[in-house]
């Protein structure tokens, strides 16, 4: 049987360096973010050159955008020209008729759309989405930030999950938690955001790598 290998996303890089740095470890995914509220904002300017670099040298490593309740004309906006995107995440409280709509403006480029689980309702909440998206993200509420906040999704909520699209566990993930994601949990794909920082949109290269390597060379 043909083994399934969990992805990696690594999110919040700020600089050209580190984007290559990670690049190079071996993540399937770099986020970028364009929530302007957060520690780890970089300007749609300094956004199109670190991706325009990456889909040069790391043409298979995914280019996430994430973005929070952003008009769709400023999304695109944002863009400067052509995408370098290959994928919007949506943070935010965006509906399926924003979902919808986003995706006829921008076919060519993937939606994530994240979920904020505070409790089992949310978790319902998800279903109609599936057919307008392309991947589902789980990450954790808190009433301070939609993201980047280092809180897991509460144990209870992560038992039994089945979508009809790929999906990523976020919030938290740090390396003291992989094994039981590989084993138990067994989402599509891990996101890793301050965890592996030194300080908000700045990574810890060696932290990096480990997690990487951790997750890439676990097997179950
Ligand atoms: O990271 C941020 O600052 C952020 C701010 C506003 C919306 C989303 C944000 N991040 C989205 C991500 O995909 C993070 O990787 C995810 O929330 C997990 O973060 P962490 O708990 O720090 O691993």
């Amino acid at each position: 049987m043909l083994e399934t290998k969990t992805l990696v996303k690594i999110c919040g890089i700020t600089s050209i360096e580190q984007a290559v740095q990670v690049a190079e470890l071996g993540t399937n995914a770099i986020g970028i973010i364009s929530v302007d509220e957060s520690p780890r904002y970089i300007s749609p300017e300094k956004k199109k050159i670190i991706f325009k670099t990456l889909k040069d040298l790391y043409p298979n490593v995914e280019r996430v955008s994430v973005v929070k309740n952003s008009p769709i004309d400023s999304i695109i906006k944002g863009f400067l020209g052509e995408p370098n995107e290959t994928i919007i995440q949506l943070h935010g409280d965006e509906d399926i008729d924003y979902c919808q709509k986003l995706k006829k403006r921008i076919p060519d480029v993937g939606l994530w759309k994240a979920f904020r689980i505070k409790n089992k309702k949310d978790l319902e909440k998800i279903k109609p989405y599936e057919n307008f998206i392309d991947a589902i993200l789980l990450d954790s509420w808190n009433k301070e930030t939609y993201g980047g906040s280092g809180k897991r999704i509460k144990q209870q909520y992560l038992e039994d999950l089945s979508f009809s699209k790929p999906w990523w566990i976020a919030g938290g993930v740090s390396t003291e938690w992989i094994v039981e994601i590989l084993k138990n949990i067994k989402p599509n794909g891990i996101d890793i955001s301050s965890s592996v920082e030194t300080s908000p949109g700045i990574k810890d290269i060696h932290k990096v790598g480990l997690i990487i390597k951790e997750i890439k060379n676990t097997n179950f």
